[in-house]
């Protein structure tokens, strides 16, 4: 499924409207509607319950207008407290209006101290709360009023049902100024938005429901709309039957690069998700004097010692013509996990993601040795992916956290056309983009995966991927089985879960997403 930038939902309302002729007062009737049906839903019934509903005075405002006639009409008792100003309704708004006037509702405009105390008794004996302040038109600050009502809104008991985004979230980008309304439910008009992805705005959404409310789906499905969702159908499409003649040659030779003194694990863990991911042969390659460690460590991982400086450091002429050699032989390479940020390693993961002519995955320390020279990575014989999380992607392009969460999207989208590269992105939504702007989010995963490891199985699945579909689609692949693996993990181990947990879990994964290729 495709998310919507704002204006490429204005867009579509707009073609809605002069090639199909669908005026927006018909899909807000359609969007009303459902909206109904899903506050049914959520309190289970609304026949004989009292719902609030609070209204702006845009076409979020008019869904709700229309939504509170069809609860009406479905037995309950709605009571509507305008947030916006009744004389600055939208065309569509209006209609919805007239008609909700005729059916006396009872109408509060919140202009007086009383109206406020209705609203505060309203939402405190309400069964239900209706949010339809502010839609994909919010911007900027907070005007008092609404703040003010959101405020009420959160202080309440009741269960929230937001119509499109929770008011106070910003559709683009997620972010909330001052205050959002905390809903339990939302559903999503048309498609859903990068704001209810990506936190805070994914903190506020609750569950999320999405309803074409009758737009063409041709439009709902453009190819000029570049951002997806990760979602069961677009990952069913990812992964190929293996056939009965596959051997371990066919199915991925994969060379790990990792690890270093007191940094064995890492190194260990990408390498076996590799191999539960479900690569042919992996092979670990360390410095020479943590080889002895890892080879205890492992069983189906073959290992292998690579020279070291004096220090006992990855770098240096002998290690970089052994890693390139050691290279011919496999179909992948993922370096980095564990492998530690002394100049010298630094210097020889650049020259080597250079000159190795393999697809390349970067994780970790092999981030952080472009971090002053993302230029660099424009000179890699083919298109790497890389790994970071948010500190890393940001140490990489020279901005700080906060700088790049501002606007976390159009920055690495624009960081991969530019340095030509795929950015698997890892947060509490993990976002992939690719050079030609493709961006796609997965809404798998959870809070207990937020471990020590987790990145370096992600790493290690990816790249145990690579020969299993095209290896362009790996990255999408292995963020969505991570993220299952993880949910798997969870729901057995909870927040306790570890990075081997997720690893444990892959083959799993797998399987259910080959149970569900079959239905
Ligand atoms: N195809 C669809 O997706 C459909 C969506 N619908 C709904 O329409 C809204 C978007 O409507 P729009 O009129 O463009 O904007 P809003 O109602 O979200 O907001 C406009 C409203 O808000 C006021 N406002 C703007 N900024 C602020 C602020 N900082 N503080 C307070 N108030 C603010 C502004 O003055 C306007 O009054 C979409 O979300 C869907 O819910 C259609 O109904 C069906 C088709
Ligand atoms: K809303």
């Amino acid at each position: 499924m495709k998310v919507s930038l704002r204006k490429e939902m204005q867009e579509i309302d707009k073609v809605s409207f002069e090639q199909y002729g669908l005026p927006a007062v018909l899909l807000m009737e359609n969007a009303g509607h459902r909206v109904a049906e899903a506050m049914d839903s959520l309190v289970k019934g609304v026949a004989g319950k009292t719902i609030c509903v609070l209204a702006g005075s845009g076409n979020n405002g008019g869904d709700a207008l229309c939504a509170a006639r069809h609860i009406q009409n479905m037995g309950a008792k709605v009571k509507l407290f305008l947030a916006g100003d009744s004389t600055h309704f939208s065309e569509a708004a209006k209609v919805m209006y007239r008609a909700l006037t005729a059916m006396q509702i009872e109408t509060n405009s919140l202009d007086s101290d009383r109206d406020w105390d209705r609203l505060h008794f309203a939402l405190k004996f309400a069964d239900g709360a209706l949010d339809g302040m502010l839609g994909t038109g919010f911007e900027g600050e907070l005007r008092k009023k609404n703040l003010r009502i959101i405020e009420e809104v959160n202080n309440a008991s009741c269960p929230v049902l937001a119509i499109d985004i929770p008011s106070g979230v910003e559709a683009d980008t997620g972010k909330i100024s001052t205050v959002a309304v905390k809903a339990d439910m939302t559903l999503a008009l048309g498609l859903p938005k990068i704001g209810h992805l990506l936190s805070p705005g994914a903190d506020m959404t609750g569950e999320l429901l999405v309803d074409d409310i009758g737009i063409p789906r041709e439009l709902l499905e453009g190819s000029q709309i570049k951002q997806n969702l990760l979602d069961d159908g677009v990952a069913m499409e990812l992964l190929p039957a293996r056939s009965r003649s596959v051997h371990k040659g066919t199915c991925g030779r994969i060379l790990v690069v990792a690890g270093s003194r007191g940094m064995t694990g890492a190194a260990v863990l990408a390498a076996s998700a590799a191999l539960r991911a479900g690569a042919g042969l992996v092979t670990l390659a360390v410095p020479q004097s943590v080889h002895a460690i890892v080879e205890s460590k492992l069983t189906e991982v073959m290992t292998t010692p690579v020279p070291e400086t004096e220090d006992g450091i990855l770098g240096g002429e002998a290690a970089l013509s052994c890693l390139l050699s050691l290279a011919e032989a496999y179909d992948a390479v993922l370096i980095g996990p564990g492998l530690g940020r002394a100049d010298r390693t630094q210097e020889l993961v650049r020259i080597f993601a250079a000159k190795v002519n393999k697809p390349l995955i970067m994780d970790a320390d092999a981030i952080f040795a472009f971090q002053r020279q993302p230029d660099d990575l424009c000179k890699m014989q083919q298109v790497p992916v890389l790994t970071p999380h948010l500190g890393e992607m940001a140490g990489l392009l020279g901005v700080t956290v906060p700088e790049l969460r501002e606007s976390l999207v159009p920055i690495v989208r624009e960081a991969a056309a530019e340095y030509q590269c795929v950015f698997v992105v890892k947060s509490e939504c993990t976002m992939i983009a690719y050079p030609d702007g493709d961006v796609f989010f997965t809404t798998k995963g959870n809070s207990g995966m937020a471990t020590a490891g987790c990145g370096d199985v992600l790493a290690g699945t990816v790249a145990g991927l690579m020969m299993q579909t095209e290896s362009a689609l790996a990255p999408m692949l292995g963020v969505y089985l991570h993220g299952l693996a993880g949910d798997l993990a969870y729901a057995e181990k909870g927040e306790g879960l570890i990075a081997s947990d997720i690893r444990e879990k892959l083959p799993e994964a797998r399987q259910l997403l080959r149970k569900n290729q079959q239905i």
